[in-house]
């Protein structure tokens, strides 16, 4: 689907959607446990993936995932009991990097064989890290490529142990060996042999966990790199108090509408985000991140709303070892921002739905950005009257559409991303929030 943003002014209030990382995490806990409600979960391609597969594995899903819609509060889980069934069928993880690698870990417990697939894109990301620490904990991890992506079988069951994986790939493996380990016999510890990136995504779990009575805690002496690795004892039963979750807001989501707040707000008004309560997401960041490049920010944490008024921006430096996710809508403001915007340490976030270091570097040149690209920094060389509407492609990549809607609203005339409807991975209202906010927005058929 195309869509065409022309240059407009935003203002107004809009809430922020939940958070797909707990949004997952909350709903395999659910399925790890005997039951439990997941409130105000994210109604989401993404999310619906990871629903499929606490069914696949013996558990069920009310309402089920094809009938969720905006109504949809409530998720009533069944589980199976930290206990999956070998499932029927293939598992189809769709577009979601966070479904395959925390379901590969759900099927490693089965006692028999699970077949994990995706989209093209699903099926270009690397799996083999993970598969290399479930082989080395005695199960039958493979890729039927054998190019460390899916298609992956899996044959458990997983007993636990110790092991070694790398951390700067995806923190995702660690998050599956945590949330599974759980409920294995033996517990599972997990060493990283190299410096843990988007460690706030482990935080998350943790936090997760915890919520749900499991117990998982960083091991070792910590070093400059951050934690040498973690632990989950075995035999633990997943079960949040009063046998309810609930999601708080999506930070990666919100990043969007600060930056279209900083780019475009109407000089007399503001973007009033509300859903903005802190939680472990590191991709907070992003209101310190507009504040240092010189949007007007302000965040009341109580109350959990952030309010942005537009302000001249100017480039800065940042470092997204921590928050991948950023990196769009980081590259987006610098484009408008006066000045260089370095985004470092950013070589992980080429493993995502698409690379999106290069599919940023190239589409915003198309929208008159210059930018350079190496391969762990992107540097967006901006100035906000260089900016020109174009066609640009979203890469079938929900983050790269959102922020080049984003840098749309501050380019001269109109700009027409192709994929629009690729918002639905996390923010399926996306268009909608944005053209309540008064941009200029029309989604062809
Ligand atoms: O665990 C999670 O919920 C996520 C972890 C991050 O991935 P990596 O750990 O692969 O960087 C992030 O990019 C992704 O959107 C969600
Ligand atoms: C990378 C992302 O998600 P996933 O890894 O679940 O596909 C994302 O939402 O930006």
């Amino acid at each position: 689907m195309d869509v065409h943003v022309t240059r407009s002014a935003v203002e107004g209030t809009a809430r922020a959607p939940p958070s797909k990382s707990y949004t997952h995490r909350a709903l395999l806990a659910a399925g790890y446990s005997d039951g439990a409600t997941v409130a105000s979960p994210l109604v989401s391609a993404d999310t619906r993936a990871t629903a499929r597969a606490v069914t696949a594995f013996g558990g069920s899903v009310d309402p089920v995932p094809e009938e969720w819609n905006s109504e949809t509060d409530a998720v009533e889980v069944d589980g199976f009991d930290g206990r999956p069934v070998v499932p029927d069928d293939v598992i189809d993880c769709g577009n979601s990097g966070t479904t395959t690698r925390l379901v590969t870990g759900t099927a490693a417990l089965g006692d028999g064989g699970t077949v994990l697939t995706g989209d093209a894109s699903l099926r270009s990301r690397p799996q083999g890290p993970l598969l290399d620490a479930l082989s080395e904990l005695g199960v039958r991890a493979e890729s039927t490529r054998g190019n460390g992506q899916a298609p992956l079988v899996v044959f458990g069951p997983l007993s636990g142990g110790d092991v070694a994986i790398p951390g700067d790939v995806s923190s995702q493996y660690v998050t599956a060996l945590l949330m599974a380990g759980a409920v294995t016999d033996d517990g599972v510890e997990v060493s990283l042999t190299t410096e843990l990136k988007s460690a706030p995504y482990v935080d998350i779990t943790l936090e997760l966990l915890a919520d749900f009575g499991v117990t998982a805690d960083p091991v070792g002496s910590e070093t400059a790199d951050g934690a040498a690795g973690f632990s989950v004892p075995g035999g633990q039963t997943y079960a949040p108090e009063d046998g309810r979750y609930a999601v708080p807001g999506d930070f990666s989501s919100i990043s969007y509408l600060v930056a279209a707040g900083a780019v475009a707000a109407d000089p007399d008004g503001a973007v009033r985000i509300e859903g903005a309560r802190p939680s472990a997401q590191g991709d907070a960041a992003i209101v310190e991140i507009a504040e240092l490049m010189g949007a007007a920010v302000e965040w009341d944490r109580e109350a959990g709303v952030i309010a942005v008024e537009r302000s001249a921006l100017s480039g800065i430096e940042v470092d997204v070892g921590d928050t991948p996710d950023l990196l769009p809508t980081i590259a987006a403001l610098g484009a408008v921002a006066d000045g260089d915007t370095r985004i470092t340490n950013c070589e992980h976030v080429r493993y995502k739905e698409t690379d999106r270091v290069s599919a940023m570097a190239e589409e915003l040149e198309r929208l008159g950005a210059e930018t350079t690209e190496e391969p762990d920094t992107l540097t967006v060389h901006g100035s906000e009257s260089d900016l020109r509407g174009a066609t640009v492609d979203g890469r079938a990549d929900h983050r790269i559409v959102m922020a080049l809607a984003v840098a749309a609203l501050a380019a001269e005339g109109t700009t027409t991303i192709r994929g629009g409807e690729h918002v639905d991975v996390s923010f399926p209202t996306f268009f909608e929030t944005m053209a309540d906010l008064g941009a200029r927005v029309e989604r062809e058929a």
